[in-house]
């Protein structure tokens, strides 16, 4: 590869920061790396705050980890495998805090209906005799008999309802959904979200069939190389998997943002740019150049940009406009972490948490909650000192799809009467006291309607993170493929594309694709340094979404 490559990344979260990762990786050290990282902080919303604690009642001091988004991972799958790679290979390893596939936490989760928790089924069979759906038609006959829709993508909820009856979608299936998206189960493309079930469909007629089958996996030849690749070197991580449900960090899950930032300051291979403002990509494919100018500083020359922004700020910085770039909406998601003195607040029914289905009609009824995580029984090591026994833990997650509805509910009870809509979102002075005051109560509400505990929290902290779940509408897989045509032909591999934003919301999928997208643009410019990328010309020009046509 030449000396004078130049590869940039913009965007500095897990997904930019895992790209400038990989690259470093995989490329001779004459390749310059720049990532340019914006003004936000490093973790987004992976960000935990490890709050100095005195729990009053023993006047010991000790220490709370409370955090905003994600709290855990998942070992399994291959992009799991990849992850504890890079964990491993971070030299992370002595932070993992490890949840056994036999704790409660894993065995566990609840929904929250007819004024009740009722645990989750874990297996699609125990889904299909569960208690909630006992009254209805048996469902499995229904998905035996049932083929398929003939369409190309459908929503989660037609889809469900039209194998296992109305029911299904509105109780366990909308739950789920506000579990992972925050997300509305009417909207949400089935072939995006929950794949599998699709491909279940399409290849065995049934899933219940196609879960007998072991079918539906939507794994790529690359995926496929790739755990072959990390089970022969590391074979012990298989041993972990097995037994793990979950794990996080001993200071949260942040803590994998920060090690890999420190890794690649400590390296010194990347030229790392924080707090810069990209305003405008230029593509020069005469030169094969790309121009990038940076509000107040120089303009950044690269011979390919890897963008790791949301896919609506990326179109922001383009001449031409991609419809696909700015077709999803993000969900906004307001999370309240709750801290308990332990003798007057305990959960009677330990686990990781509850979700509120749709036909609980939460905008209304529970003013936007989406669920509550219990945190002290989730993972319970991260908490230190006096705090792990003291204290019980909780985070309600609010809003998601439900936030401009539920927040509309404060125009008519708050003084102010400045909110609904209007929170697009300036959240400054009382009106943020306001709307904090609104989720702060939300919460509590909750938790003592709920859970039946009544104790005053000891800790509250609000966070409202903007626009942080991209919604993979119907149609999401298509006009992925759309747009993999059309940067293909307008950028001709000078710009290729990642994150949450594409093909995957998960922090491991967003590190396998940062992986996936490194490597090809390092082998393709590796290739045109032979001479065989212009025999090969733009068809094998590097994007980024070339999985959107094996999903
Ligand atoms: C109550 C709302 C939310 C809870 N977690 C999230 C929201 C919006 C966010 C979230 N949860 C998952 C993901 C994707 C995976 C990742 O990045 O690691 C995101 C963005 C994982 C997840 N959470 C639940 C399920 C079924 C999954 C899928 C993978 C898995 O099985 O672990 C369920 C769940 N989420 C929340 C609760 C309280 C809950 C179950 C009771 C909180």
């Amino acid at each position: 590869m030449s000396p004078r490559t130049h590869i940039t990344v913009l965007g500095g979260g897990i997904s930019g920061l895992s790209t400038a990762y990989y690259l470093a990786k995989t490329t001779p050290s004459t390749v310059k790396i720049t990532l340019i990282e914006g003004t936000k902080r490093t973790g987004g919303w992976l960000h935990s705050d490890r709050v100095k604690y005195d729990p009053s009642h023993t006047g010991e001091k000790g220490s709370i980890l409370l955090e905003r988004g994600p709290r855990s991972l998942r070992p399994q799958g291959i992009s799991g495998l990849n992850t504890l790679e890079m964990v491993r290979n971070l030299g992370l390893e002595s932070k993992i805090e490890p949840v056994s596939k036999t704790s409660p936490a894993a065995k566990n989760r609840f929904i929250y209906s007819h004024k009740t928790l009722h645990k989750l089924p874990s297996t699609i069979m125990g889904a299909l005799t569960h208690p909630l759906l006992a009254a209805k038609i048996p469902r499995a006959g229904l998905d035996l008999v049932k083929g398929g829709s003939g369409q190309e993508d459908e929503s989660i909820q037609d889809f469900v309802t039209r194998r296992f009856g109305k029911g299904f979608s509105d109780d366990l299936i909308s739950a789920m959904v506000h579990g992972i998206y925050a997300g509305d189960v009417s909207k949400l493309s089935v072939r995006a979200t929950f794949g599998m079930l699709y491909h279940m469909e399409k290849d065995y007629g049934s899933i219940v069939l196609g879960m007998l089958m072991g079918g539906g996996a939507v794994d790529t030849p690359w995926d496929l190389t790739l755990k072959e690749k990390i089970v022969k070197e590391m074979p012990d991580l298989q041993e972990f998997v097995d037994k793990t449900s979950i794990y996080s960090f001993t200071d949260g899950l942040e803590e994998l943002s920060r090690s890999l930032e420190n890794s690649l300051v400590k390296d010194g291979r990347v030229d790392i740019r924080k707090e810069s403002v990209v305003e405008r990509l230029e593509v020069d494919l005469a030169s094969r150049d790309v121009r990038i100018s940076i509000k107040g500083q120089d303009p950044v020359h690269a011979n390919t940009v890897i963008s790791a922004l949301p896919p609506p700020k990326l179109q922001k910085l383009l001449s031409t406009s991609y419809p696909e770039l700015t077709h999803n909406p993000a969900v906004t998601v307001a999370v309240v972490n709750l801290v308990y003195p332990a003798e007057q607040a305990r959960l009677a029914s330990p686990g990781f948490g509850y979700l509120i289905p749709r036909s609980e009609n939460s905008a209304v009824k529970h003013r936007g909650l989406l669920g509550v995580v219990f945190d002290s029984c989730a993972i319970p090591a991260q908490d230190q000192g006096a705090s792990q026994d003291n204290t019980l833990k909780l985070t309600a997650m609010i809003g998601g799809h439900m936030f401009n509805e539920a927040l509309s509910q404060l125009s008519s009870s708050s003084a102010s009467g400045s909110a609904g809509s209007t929170l697009e979102l300036s959240l400054t002075g009382s009106h943020k006291d306001d709307v904090k005051e609104f989720f702060t109560k939300t919460a509590t509400d909750a938790v003592k309607k709920h859970l039946k505990i009544d104790a005053t929290p000891d800790l509250i902290k609000v966070h409202i993170h903007q626009e942080c779940i991209p919604q993979y509408l119907v149609g999401h897989l298509q006009r992925m493929q759309t747009l993999d045509q059309s940067l293909r032909k307008d950028f001709d591999g000078l710009l290729a594309v990642t994150g949450a934003g594409y093909l995957g919301i998960s922090v491991n999928d967003c590190i396998k694709n940062a992986r996936e997208v490194a490597e090809a643009v390092v082998s393709k410019l590796e290739e045109e340094e032979d001479g065989e990328a212009q025999l090969v010309g733009r068809q094998d020009a590097i994007t980024g979404l070339e999985r959107s046509w094996f999903l």
